[in-house]
């Protein structure tokens, strides 16, 4: 699909920059790239040219690379000039370049929409190359920029091929059904490998919170009796661990956040009210607070003043916890009592590069294998779920006839189609895109 205008955007990041790249699409690529650059350049190799404004003055001086289409990343004819990277430079090279006939300002993503409705990337790859641009630590580079190569997609549709073989099986059956050179085990194979494939996407959909540890980060919450060092073991941590990625405002006045990177892997750690029996109603509510957000911790750490142990009641059994004695320097000699995970002191720096190598232990173990094949959101878990409900009621439905389970195994087909935007995927394209920045 050609577009009939084309589209121009700056394609480098923040001005001020050594150098600025824009980008144009389109067809009126060609005649903008003969008129700035005083005429054509090679195909695919970079050319030093001077630019020249509309009304015969030199913009600058940089590199021209023309991509012919159909073999660009959108698809279209593409050029990139990479000018010297000042406001002003790349802001008149802008306005000329959008002030031609048939060329405008990109909307985000924009580049990589045409990229997709001219079938150079699936919708997966899509989402991926976002997450690629957004990526932040080493895990969420590797996760992306393997789904970004297709390795996701190609999982998809691997299934989707084994479905589509497996119906045209089961019609096969149908249609020679009188006839006697047609193996009865034709069916049990089919079913077979629909029992495996079932097996093979909920062990794919199992590793979904893995992927949601890579992207949104390895939860930790900090809980303890109030005075038992919470706030001190947090800013500890912030102030240890030199790669803090952001400090996320948007927290309660109660529940502080901060977003370390531990070996590559994101990793946010909460401080919490202290839990007690609250003489007030502000303090009742940010315990509430604490109580709620250790649920969806994926580790808890439990700190307990040494010096004045106050056990903490109704915190959640089933999930992961390090019960720490904090305060150590005020033990002296003395032993202390009942086991604890771990000792620390933030006054003496005791325990704490121990505790942070735990803690980060700890979020690369949930993440598992980097290399392993995950669902990367949401949408794709709800529509492999889909596809395992309809494969489930096809195995089991026997009775209903082999034409009414082939048409189950088509909308399972379906719905992994719909994943990767081979089918009807019009409705989710705004979504998709809108996570872009401009010149993507
Ligand atoms: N000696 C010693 N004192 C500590 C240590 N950690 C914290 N403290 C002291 O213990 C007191 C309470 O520390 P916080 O970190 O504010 O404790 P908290 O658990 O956040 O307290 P709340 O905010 O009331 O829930 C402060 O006076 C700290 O200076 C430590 O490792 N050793």
């Amino acid at each position: 699909m050609i577009s009939d205008d084309s589209i121009v955007a700056l394609s480098s990041g923040r001005l001020p920059a050594g150098i600025a790249v824009i980008r144009i699409s389109g067809p009126k690529t060609r005649f903008v790239v003969e008129t700035i650059a005083g005429g054509m350049v090679k195909d695919r190799v970079a050319t030093l040219r001077k630019l020249w404004a509309t009304d015969g003055s030199l913009m600058d001086h940089g590199l021209v690379l023309f991509f012919p289409g159909p073999t660009s990343f959108t698809g279209e004819d593409v050029a990139e000039f990479h000018v010297h990277g000042g406001r002003a430079v790349a802001g008149r090279m802008l306005e000329t370049i959008a002030g031609f006939d048939g060329v405008r300002h990109a909307e985000p993503g924009e580049f990589t929409r045409r990229a997709f409705l001219n079938g150079k990337l699936d919708l997966v790859e899509t989402e991926a190359l976002a997450d690629l641009v957004n990526a932040e630590t080493e895990a969420q580079r590797r996760f992306a920029v393997q789904n970004a190569e297709g390795a996701q997609s190609a999982l998809y549709l691997g299934w989707r091929r084994r479905l589509i073989h497996a119906r045209a099986m089961i019609e096969a059956e149908i249609d020679f059904s009188d006839e006697e050179d047609v193996p009865g085990s034709v069916s049990d194979t089919v079913w077979s490998d629909v029992r495996a494939m079932i097996d093979e996407i909920s062990r794919h959909i199992d590793g979904f919170h893995a992927a949601e540890i890579i992207r949104d980060g390895f939860e930790v919450v900090i809980l303890g009796a109030p005075n038992a060092g919470k706030s001190s073991l947090f800013n500890a941590l912030a102030r240890r661990e030199a790669a803090i990625v952001t400090d996320e405002p948007g927290t309660t006045r109660d529940l502080l956040e901060v977003v370390l990177d531990l070996n590559g892997v994101r990793v946010r750690v909460t401080d919490t009210a202290g839990l007690r029996e609250a003489p007030g109603k502000v303090e009742a509510i940010g315990i509430e607070k604490a109580r709620a957000k250790a649920h969806t911790a994926d580790l808890m750490l439990l700190l307990e003043d040494l010096a004045n142990p106050v056990a903490i009641s109704e915190i959640p059994a089933d999930i992961p916890a390090l019960r720490i004695g904090t305060k150590v320097d005020l033990l002296k000699d003395q032993r202390p009592l009942g086991a604890y995970d771990a000792f620390i002191s933030t006054v003496e720096g005791t325990g704490l590069a121990e505790l942070l190598a735990e803690i980060g232990g700890r979020a690369a173990a949930a993440i598992g294998d980097v290399g392993d094949i995950l669902p990367s959101r949401l949408r794709h878990v709800e529509l492999l779920n889909e596809t395992k409900r309809f494969l489930a009621s096809a195995l089991s439905g026997e009775e209903r006839g082999q034409e009414l389970r082939a048409e189950e195994l088509r909308l399972a087909a379906d719905r992994l189609g719909r994943i990767v935007g081979a089918v009807d995927v019009e409705d989710l394209l705004d979504v998709i895109f809108s996570q872009f920045c401009i010149g993507k």
